[in-house]
C-alpha cells in the first residue's frame, strides 16, 4: 500500500481523524478498540509474570530530567516543556514525559533497601510526549503516543538478562500471533541501541511496499548504568551493599500502524480477525419477494448465533444504503468476514460469506454456521500472517560485497550481510548511503545466526565478519 492511500485509509477506514496540532491524531474507536484488544493480552501476560500496573505522573522537573545529561542529550530536542500557568512563569520549568526512567527512579531508590524488595516490577499505561520535527505519520511517529512502558529491577543480571527475553517474547507474540506480521528477533547494534543502556533486544519489521524496516518494539537490558545514576542500591544477602540490574521495555500504538501497511490494500484495511472489533458483519440482501422484517430477523438470529459462540458479530441494517454501499464501506473498515442473506440463502438455509483477505466466496449452512465461521477466521488469521512471511522472506536479500549491498538497497530490499561489528563501520555505511530517501542502518543482528564460513569478510570493511546482521532503511 502506498503511502498516499495510508493516509486515505486510516481517515477512510474511521480509524484517525486529523487533530490542529501538526502530529497529534484522534484515535477513534475502530482503531483505540484494537490497542484495547492488544492491551486484554498483554496485561494479562505480564500479570502472569507477577508485574503490577502502577501510575507515574505525567511531568519531570527539569533538575530531575536532566539528571544525567547523557542520559537524554541527544534528545533534548524532542521534549515539550510547561513553563506557565496562566499569565505567571513557573520558576522551575516541568517537561512532559517522554518517557518514564527520570520519573519512576528516583523511587525506585527510596523503595528498594533489602533484597527482599526486589525483584521490582512495574509497569504503566500511558502516554508519552516527544516533539518530534521529521516527516509525523498516524500511528508511526506522533508527537503523542500511547504505549506500555515496564521498568523492572532485580539483584542478578541473570534474572534481567532472563526477563528482557520473556517480553520480547511477548512482543513477538503480538505481531505474529494477533497482528499476523512476521517479525525477526534480535539485538540492536552498539549504535542503534538505547544509548542509556547496557544492550537492546528488539523484534523488527519490515514493510515490502516501502522497503523499510521498522522497530516494532524494543526490550531494553540497562545494566546498572541507571541504579548508579539514580543510587538505586540494596544490601544482598551477604549484607553487602549492591546496585541492582535494570531493564525497560515498551510497545506503542506504531503496533497499529504496522498492521495496517503490511496487509492494507487497494480496498483499504485488513484487519486480522484477532484484533477486528468486528470480526463479521452481516448484510441482508432485501428483495420484493421477502419481507424485510423476515430478513432482519434472519440477521439478528445470524448475530445472536455467533455472538453466543464468541465471535464478534454485527449487523448492518442501515435502510438507507444499498447491500453494495454497505460491502465497499466495511471492505474499507477492513473486516476479515461479511456474510450477506438474501431470499435465497433464506430458502436454502444458508449464508453468503465473503472473506476480506483473498475475496473467495462459499455457501454456509445455517446449521453449521458458528463451527464454519470460527474456522474461516482462524484461517483467515493463518493466511494473512503466511502471505505476509512470504512477500517480507521475499524481500530478504543475502549480500557479500557493497556492490551487491548498494544494489539490494536500491531494490528496497531487507538486507542481510556479514558485517565486523564495529560501530565505525556502520556510521561510515550511514554516512555512504545518505539519501533523500534516508541512510542505510543496521536494523538488528539475528539470534538465529547462520554460520559464518571461515574468512567471511564484513560487506563494508573488508575485515573479519563476526555477525550476520540485517541492514536497511528504517522508519
Ligand atoms: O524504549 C524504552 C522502553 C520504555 C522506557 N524507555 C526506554 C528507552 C527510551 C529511550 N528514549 C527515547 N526517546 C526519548 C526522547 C526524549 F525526549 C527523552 F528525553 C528521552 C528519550 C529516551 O530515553
Ligand atoms: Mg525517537
Amino acid at each position: 500500500m502506498k503511502f498516499v492511500s495510508f493516509l486515505s485509509v486510516v481517515v477512510n477506514g474511521e480509524m484517525i481523524e486529523y487533530y490542529d496540532i501538526s502530529g497529534c491524531y484522534i484515535l477513534r474507536p475502530w482503531a483505540m478498540s484494537i490497542w484495547e484488544l492488544m492491551q486484554v493480552f498483554f496485561d494479562a501476560e505480564i500479570k502472569k509474570m507477577k508485574i503490577n500496573n502502577s501510575y507515574f505522573p505525567l511531568f519531570v522537573s527539569k533538575t530531575v530530567l536532566e539528571k544525567e545529561k547523557d542520559h537524554i542529550e541527544g534528545f533534548a530536542p524532542e521534549v515539550a516543556w510547561v513553563t506557565k500557568s496562566g499569565e505567571s512563569e513557573l520558576d522551575v520549568h516541568i517537561a512532559i514525559r517522554p518517557t518514564s526512567e527520570t520519573v519512576m527512579y528516583p523511587y525506585f531508590s527510596k523503595w528498594i533497601r533489602g533484597h527482599r524488595d526486589l525483584p521490582l516490577r512495574l509497569n504503566q499505561w500511558c502516554n508519552v510526549v516527544r516533539w518530534e520535527f521529521s516527516n509525523p505519520t498516524p500511528f508511526i511517529r506522533s508527537r503523542e503516543f500511547l504505549w506500555q512502558e515496564g521498568h523492572t529491577a532485580f539483584a542478578t543480571k541473570a534474572e534481567a538478562d532472563s526477563e528482557v527475553l520473556d517480553i520480547l517474547e511477548l512482543y513477538r507474540r503480538i505481531y505474529e500471533e494477533f497482528m499476523a506480521v512476521p517479525v525477526i528477533k534480535g539485538k540492536k547494534s552498539e549504535h542503534e541501541k538505547f544509548a542509556g543502556g547496557l544492550y537492546t533486544t528488539t523484534v523488527e519489521a519490515f514493510i515490502p511496499n516501502t522497503g523499510r524496516g521498522i522497530q516494532g518494539a524494543t526490550s531494553h537490558c540497562l545494566g546498572q548504568n541507571f541504579a548508579k545514576m539514580f543510587e538505586i542500591n540494596f544490601e544482598n544477602e551477604k549484607g553487602e551493599k549492591a546496585m541492582v540490574w535494570q531493564n525497560s521495555w515498551a510497545y506503542t500504538t506504531r503496533t497499529i500502524g504496522v498492521m495496517i501497511m503490511v496487509h492494507g490494500d487497494d480496498k483499504g484495511l485488513v484487519l486480522p480477525p484477532k484484533v477486528a472489533s468486528v470480526q463479521v458483519i452481516v448484510v441482508p440482501v432485501p428483495y420484493k419477494t421477502v419481507s424485510t422484517e423476515t430478513l432482519f430477523d434472519a440477521c439478528a438470529a445470524t448475530v445472536k448465533c455467533l455472538s453466543e459462540a464468541g465471535i464478534r458479530a454485527e449487523s448492518d441494517l442501515r435502510d438507507n444504503y444499498s447491500p453494495g454501499w454497505k460491502y465497499s464501506q466495511w471492505e474499507m473498515k477492513g473486516v476479515p468476514l461479511r456474510l450477506e442473506i438474501g431470499p435465497k440463502d433464506l430458502e436454502k438455509e444458508q449464508v453468503r460469506a465473503v472473506r476480506r483477505d483473498n475475496s473467495e466466496k462459499v455457501d454456509i449452512e445455517m446449521k453449521n454456521l458458528a463451527k464454519e465461521v470460527k474456522d474461516m477466521l482462524d484461517n483467515i488469521q493463518q493466511n494473512l500472517f503466511d502471505t505476509a512471511k512470504v512477500k517480507r522472506d521475499a524481500c530478504i536479500q543475502v549480500v557479500k560485497t557493497w556492490d551487491e549491498f548498494m544494489e539490494a538497497l536500491n531494490q528496497k530490499k531487507m538486507i542481510f550481510a556479514p558485517w565486523c561489528d564495529e560501530e565505525e563501520v556502520e556510521r561510515d555505511v550511514k554516512a555512504r548511503t545518505k539519501g533523500e530517501t534516508g541512510a542505510a542502518k543496521t536494523l538488528c543482528s539475528p539470534f538465529e545466526q547462520p554460520d559464518m564460513p571461515e574468512g567471511t569478510l564484513c560487506f563494508a570493511s573488508g575485515k573479519p565478519a563476526t555477525k550476520w546482521t540485517y541492514w536497511g532503511r528504517s522508519y
